[in-house]
């Protein structure tokens, strides 16, 4: 099986360094800047659990087109890379092969298989490039728990969790989603199918609306929240804003959901540093709307009050305004 990783940052980057030691199927990586230049010079190096993984040096890429056409693309770009790549990615995909998105937050092929004529959200895609030149019949979706960070170019280091959930949009079992669990599973990345991609999406999102803006905006990794309790009970408030949102679209975790007990942050518990703190630190771009800002719009069309949210949100936005600014994007 031909296996691209398509943005093999902290995330990809353990999934890339897992697949290739594991060495059943055929990897090809796409990366850029100076992580692409040292793995080319040194391979992909996973740190996880007390041991190293790889480290031999790899022909990764920063062009897709010159790769041939992939079985799977698992794409682990942040969600605001992936509409500069809707075209190139549906080039590499070998007919009937999957693109599978491990992404957090809302995706942007959300209304697939629920409201087609809703198409993209214009939050997330908003030209429309990855529902036209990419398409949402080539999806699988994706929702990973497992931290990790790139340490250095070439180097990932893994902190904690190891669930990869796989589903389509539509909730029908396929071949397709069992061979990506099943490939994953095979290189030690807990691989599961699941016929309630959304739903899985709802839980995971549970964490990041709280640890993802609050670490951002305060610069607080988790480890450090009992330091301003504060945070943890505006932590509590925006779980339950999503919860609200989510019941409104027909996802009722109220139940099973306990927000004060889901607040990431726990008295004394080092570390904890979310993507979207790695982002702010480093002065990149954040997922705001897929994690926050999707929210609020699916809050606003179906009559849910998200008052923290819209407080979080500006703020969020005008420091990833800043962010881009000096990047000149
Ligand atoms: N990090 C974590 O612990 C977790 C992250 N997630 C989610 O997983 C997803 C990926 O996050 P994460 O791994 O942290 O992100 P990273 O930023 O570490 O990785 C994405 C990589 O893709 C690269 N990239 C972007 N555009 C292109 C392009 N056109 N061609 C080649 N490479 C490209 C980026 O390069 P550059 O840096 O130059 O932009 C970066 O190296 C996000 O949705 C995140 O929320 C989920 C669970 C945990
Ligand atoms: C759950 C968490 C916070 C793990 O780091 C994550 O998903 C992220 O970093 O975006």
């Amino acid at each position: 099986m031909k296996i691209c990783i398509f943005g093999a940052g902290a995330v990809g980057g353990n999934a890339a360094a897992r697949l290739i030691a594991a060495g059943d199927s055929e990897v090809s990586i796409v990366a850029r800047g100076a992580h692409l230049a040292a793995i080319r010079d040194k391979g992909i190096t996973l740190h996880s659990e007390g041991q190293t993984l790889g480290g031999k040096p790899f022909a990764a890429t920063d062009d897709p087109a010159t790769l041939p056409p992939q079985d799977l693309v698992v794409v682990t770009l942040k969600a605001h890379s992936l509409p500069a790549i809707a075209a190139p990615l549906k080039a590499l995909l070998a007919p009937g092969a999957a693109a599978l998105f491990f992404t957090n937050g809302v995706p942007w092929w959300w209304n697939h298989g629920i409201d087609e004529e809703g198409g993209s959200l214009p939050l997330l895609d908003p030209e429309g490039k990855l529902w036209r030149e990419l398409g949402p019949e080539s999806v699988l979706g994706g929702v990973v728990y497992s931290a990790n960070a790139v340490t250095e170019p070439g180097l990932i280091t893994h902190s904690a969790g190891n669930r990869w959930i796989i589903g389509e949009p539509t909730g029908d079992a396929s071949p397709r989603a069992d061979a990506a669990a099943d490939v994953f599973r095979k290189a030690g990345l807990n691989g599961e199918v699941s016929t309630d991609i959304r739903k899985a999406m709802w839980e995971k999102l549970v964490l990041n609306i709280a640890a993802n803006p609050l670490c951002a905006l305060t610069r607080l990794p988790l480890g450090r929240w009992h330091e301003v309790p504060a945070i943890a009970d505006l932590g509590v408030t925006l779980i339950r804003e999503l919860l609200e949102v989510a019941k409104s679209l027909g996802w009722d975790l109220t139940h099973t959901v306990d927000p004060a007990a889901s607040v990431p942050a726990k008295p004394g518990r080092p570390g904890g540093r979310p993507s979207m703190l790695q982002d702010a630190e480093a002065g990149r771009p954040m997922e705001v709307e897929a994690i926050v800002g999707q929210l609020q719009a699916f809050g606003r069309e179906n009559g849910v009050a998200t008052p923290a949210i819209d407080v979080v949100l500006p703020l969020l936005r005008a420091l990833d305004a800043s962010s881009r600014e000096a990047m000149k994007i």
